[in-house]
């Protein structure tokens, strides 16, 4: 897998150029930041059927070594994302951290442990709740909930007409959060329910200062990844390069911000592999 060396792609920004750049000179001090569904696993239909590309483990085993840490951020409770991802007893990822909840849980690969914030007594009552308000509005058939612990995800890709049921859902399920204190976090074709006063940007931003970072990367594909972006955003000008991509088009927002939009999950692993190339001197 790592004999072969791939083309890093140039970014299309000045901004994304810099951070690139950054991450090379200096990669030792870098983060490498990372989303997982729609960045590193392809978007299926069942959320429970997802798992990591399959070079995905091999290039980030390749490049954690030679960088200062590669983080995972995801919405999915941390120990789903590290099953799904197959992160952990990996050799090269001995320090990986994987963010989980938008950044109320936390996996390291040292300790092999989860902490995580404590959980809000609202997401047992929305999830008393949902099956009611499922039924009362006409859109069961083909909608599914997913049981995250510290969150529920009503997801309606698998509806008949996916986006139609997430329109119809999204007012009256962010009445349903607000309710019991709450918030909705929209995704793609899924509106979870989930504890305020976290995201990705907060997350991220508290992990770069935490590991005292002098270049960041991040790569998101979803609404959710927008706070991340932003968080770059506000380290660029803050004096930190850093290297936004985007996976994907389904999130148009997130594709016009990015300094390197990707096609997908295969796409970005190829970039994490030919990252990894350059830093070892390869190509
Ligand atoms: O932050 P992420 O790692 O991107 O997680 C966000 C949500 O991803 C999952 O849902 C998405 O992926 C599913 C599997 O491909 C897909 O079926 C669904 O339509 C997508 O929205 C996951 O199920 C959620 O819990 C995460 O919050």
């Amino acid at each position: 897998m790592g004999s072969y060396s791939h083309a890093l792609p140039e970014p299309t920004t000045a901004a994304g150029r810099e951070g690139l750049a950054a991450v090379l000179e200096r990669p030792a001090g870098s983060v490498v930041a990372l989303d997982f569904d729609g960045t590193l696993a392809e978007i299926v239909p069942d959320p429970e059927q997802a798992r990591a590309h399959p070079a995905t483990v091999p290039a980030l085993a390749r490049l954690a070594p030679q960088v200062r840490s590669v983080v995972v951020v995801t919405g999915r409770p941390a120990g789903v994302a590290v099953r799904y991802g197959g992160f952990a007893g990996v050799e090269g990822l001995e320090h990986l951290v994987v963010l989980g909840h938008y950044g109320a849980e936390r996996w390291d690969a040292v300790s092999g442990n989860v902490q995580a914030q404590p959980e809000h007594p609202g997401v047992a009552a929305v999830r008393a709740e949902l099956p009611g308000l499922l039924d009362s509005m006409g859109v069961w058939r083909g909608t599914w909930v997913e049981e995250k612990g510290r969150a529920v995800a009503v997801h309606t890709r698998r509806a008949e007409d996916p986006q139609s049921a997430f329109e119809t859902l999204r007012e009256p399920i962010a009445d349903l959060a607000a309710r019991h204190g709450l918030i909705v976090e929209p995704g793609r074709l899924v509106l979870e329910v989930r504890p305020p006063g976290v995201d990705k940007g907060i997350a991220l931003a508290e992990y770069v200062r935490e590991v005292n970072a002098t270049a960041v990367v991040y790569a998101g594909d979803d609404l959710g990844d927008l706070a991340a972006f932003a968080a770059v955003e506000k380290l660029r000008s803050d004096g930190v390069p850093g290297l936004l991509l985007c996976s994907g088009g389904e999130v148009p927002e997130l594709a016009e911000r990015a300094d390197l939009p990707l096609p997908g999950p295969a796409a970005v692993v190829a970039f994490l592999s030919a990252l990894a190339d350059r830093i070892e001197g390869r190509a």
